[in-house]
């Protein structure tokens, strides 16, 4: 991994085994915040199974679920973001924050933890500061090529920052930076033999090409739109689709087109088991978030992205940009994927070699051990401190 923190400076801990420590992992709001948070408190449980863990999310988001679906305890705070275009709707941010801090200090006090991770999202915020304050050590684990203004602000006084990109010292300072990778769970990443047992239990043959599409944790309009314009074409080549798609948008597709809408076809609204949908795959439709980017460089397949255009300074472009430049992914802009998404799948899937080139290459970026690396920096700031 490279590191630009001193070695020098460092009193290291042997392998990250030391006795039981306590700590928060805060943040959330979608899951290419949560899952790398569980990922990293797998990773703390495997290097001592005594470590306590609590979780500290933002009420009424998907890691409230999640969380405690992984094995974890989790606070909620009364916290959300700041809205964009509407100055009412944020009226009661600013008592919010502060409640949250207040919160954030309680359970600190009760928790009294040795050191905490922030992730992002709506509730590192307040628990970050809060340590900060309390002068607990704090890990901040920036997954996007771009890091956020609350990111930023918190990173001045963090130990550690963590991060999966190149050129991140333009947000943070340089000393603190480690490039470990975004941490993935290791159960969505094991599709080692499960293509066929995978296909069976989605009742889908065996003998034809599968495309997966994902459109992230929340799932995506524009990929949506784009299956539905080309479902013609689609069932036209007797290819089969895994279709994620997100919460948001199940209700009315499935209202438009019916559960069992054709046999080639499996319409989801969330995939709880990755695994088995990335085995299944031949070709992988997908949106360009960090975690999501992460997880297929480890899969190895073959990848169209289409980023999001609607994330803070177009950084999901930026994500796919660098698998683009080196022949890892293809891209589609989402202006263009209406029109042109489903044609340039179909063209993938009939040209074996360009599939094996891009799966190949995607493969070479491939950082699988971010959660146990992060997890003893994790340890080694509760002995630094
Ligand atoms: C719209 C938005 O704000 N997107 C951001 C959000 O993406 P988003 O929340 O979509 O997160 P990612 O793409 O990074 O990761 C998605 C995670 O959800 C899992 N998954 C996804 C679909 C599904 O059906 N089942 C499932 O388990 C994936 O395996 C992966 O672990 O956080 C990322 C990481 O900060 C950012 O890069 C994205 O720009």
């Amino acid at each position: 991994m490279q590191s630009n923190k001193k070695p020098a400076n460092r009193k290291l801990a042997p392998n990250g085994v030391i006795g039981p420590q306590r700590i928060i992992i805060s943040g959330g709001g979608t899951g290419g915040h949560i899952f790398p948070a569980i990922a990293i408190a797998n990773a703390l449980k495997k290097l001592n199974p005594q470590h306590e863990i609590l979780f500290v999310g933002a009420l009424g988001r998907m890691e409230m679920e999640k969380v405690p679906a992984a094995g974890y305890q989790i606070i909620g705070l009364d916290i959300q973001g700041i809205q964009r275009g509407s100055i009412w709707k944020n009226v009661m941010f600013p008592v919010k924050l502060l409640k949250s801090v207040r919160k954030a200090l309680t359970i600190i006090k009760d928790f009294k933890p040795n050191a905490v991770v922030g992730v992002g999202g709506y509730a590192s915020g307040p628990l970050l500061y809060a340590a900060s304050l309390k002068g607990i050590p704090y890990l901040i684990q920036e997954q996007n090529s771009y890091a956020g203004v609350t990111n930023k602000w918190l990173s001045k006084k963090a130990e550690t920052i963590c991060v999966a990109f190149d050129g991140m010292g333009q947000f943070f300072p340089q000393d603190k930076i480690i490039k470990t990778g975004n941490p993935v769970r290791k159960e969505s990443v094991d599709i080692a033999n499960k293509r066929i047992s995978s296909l069976e239990l989605l009742k889908l043959s065996t003998a034809k090409k599968t495309i997966l599409i994902t459109g992230g944790s929340l799932g995506a309009g524009t990929l949506n739109k784009s299956v539905m314009a080309g479902l013609d074409k689609l069932i036209a080549a007797d290819v089969q689709v895994i279709w994620q798609t997100g919460k948001y948008y199940y209700k009315d597709i499935v209202e438009k087109l019916g559960e069992n809408y054709h046999p080639n076809i499996r319409i989801m609204e969330f995939l709880n088991r990755m695994d088995l949908a990335y085995a299944a795959a031949d070709v992988i439709i997908s949106r360009a978030g960090a975690g999501t980017i992460a997880e297929l460089c480890i899969i190895k397949k073959p990848v169209i992205l289409v980023p999001s255009p609607n994330v803070a300074e177009d950084h999901q472009t930026k994500n796919a940009l660098a698998l683009v430049q080196t022949n890892a992914a293809m891209l589609v802009a989402d202006r263009d994927a209406e029109e042109k998404l489903i044609d340039k799948v179909l063209e993938l899937l009939k040209d074996a070699a360009k599939r094996k080139t891009l799966g190949d290459n995607i493969g070479k970026l491939a950082l699988p051990n971010a959660d146990e690396v992060i997890a003893k920096e994790v340890i080694q700031i509760t002995i630094d401190n």
